[in-house]
């Protein structure tokens, strides 16, 4: 695998995102996630999948310079679906997956994130969907999963105002389950991680499969219109502006069109 490293101990897998400079979450790195748990499921030696980012962020999101080379609104949709389905069978992984997050989640970073069962942050970590200042949506299901942790109210207001909260903040509105001081934060989620490894990888995938349950039809529906809602939005001028912007390290100026 190119961007992803993983080793193996006390049956707990850590696998390392690293695509300098900000762990973009360029197509190859959403294949080899998908590649990484072809490995891992059916390998007894492996009870727990610990997720984590080198550098100095977790994961900046979906890979902004990449947008540029996708000209098709069904394009840009099939691409959201595919993401979307990667992090659906992150969700569903028979084995526990835990993301541990320091420095940024931000974008398609933060939707990985979120499809993971359990998040730990660094108190300082940013965590955000800041993809409407791209003049975009999200499309790895973000929209349907960030009002699921957060409640609907400061989702709208994460979403619309593209600001990122706090690791600490994230541990008090739900996003995450503990927020530690950066120092801390591996040594943590690997205790966390090397506890869940010591129960019964029966009762754990039954106890995963169970919580699937809270996922209704209208998610379902949800990340479906998301998929398609992104392929529109990205061909519009603003999008081409939005990203434009960033590229050219400046504020856009979106028109409406
Ligand atoms: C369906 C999913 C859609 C999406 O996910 S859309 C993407 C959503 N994500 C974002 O919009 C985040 C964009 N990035 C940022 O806001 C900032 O960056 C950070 C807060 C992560 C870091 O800021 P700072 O510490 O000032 O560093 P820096 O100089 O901006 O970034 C370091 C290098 O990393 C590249 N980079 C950062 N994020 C991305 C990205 N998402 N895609 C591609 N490249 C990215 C930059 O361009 C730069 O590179 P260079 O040093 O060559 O100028």
């Amino acid at each position: 695998m190119e961007f992803l490293s993983w080793n193996v101990e006390n049956h707990v897998a850590t696998v390392t995102l690293n695509r300098p400079p900000a762990n973009a979450l360029a197509r190859g790195v959403i294949l080899e996630v998908n590649s990484l748990l072809d490995e891992v499921e059916h390998d007894e030696n492996v009870r727990v999948i610990l997720l984590k980012g080198e550098g100095r962020f977790f994961s900046a999101g979906a890979d902004i310079k990449e947008f540029t080379t996708v000209t098709s609104g069904e394009e840009f949709s099939k691409l959201a679906s595919s993401g979307q389905t990667i992090f659906e069978r992150v969700e569903t992984f028979p084995k526990p997956v835990i993301a541990a997050i320091h420095g940024a989640a931000l974008g398609g970073g933060l939707e990985l994130a979120m499809s993971c069962h359990i998040r730990l942050v660094a108190e300082n970590a940013k965590l955000g969907l800041p993809e409407l200042q791209l003049g975009l949506i999200p499309g790895f299901a973000g929209t349907q999963r960030l009002p699921r942790y957060v409640g609907f109210a400061k989702a709208a207001e994460m979403l619309l105002t593209s600001e990122p909260i706090s690791g600490k903040d994230a541990a008090a509105f739900g996003l995450a389950n503990h927020a530690y001081p950066e120092e801390e934060l591996f040594e943590k989620a690997g205790e966390l991680a090397n506890k869940i490894a010591t129960k019964s990888p029966v009762a754990v995938k039954a106890a995963l499969e169970m919580l699937q349950f809270v996922k209704t039809s209208s998610y379902h529906e949800g990340v479906k219109a998301e998929a398609n809602a992104f392929g529109t939005v990205f061909v519009s001028e603003d999008a081409k502006e939005g990203i434009s912007a960033f590229i050219e390290k400046r504020q856009p100026v979106f028109k409406g069109k």
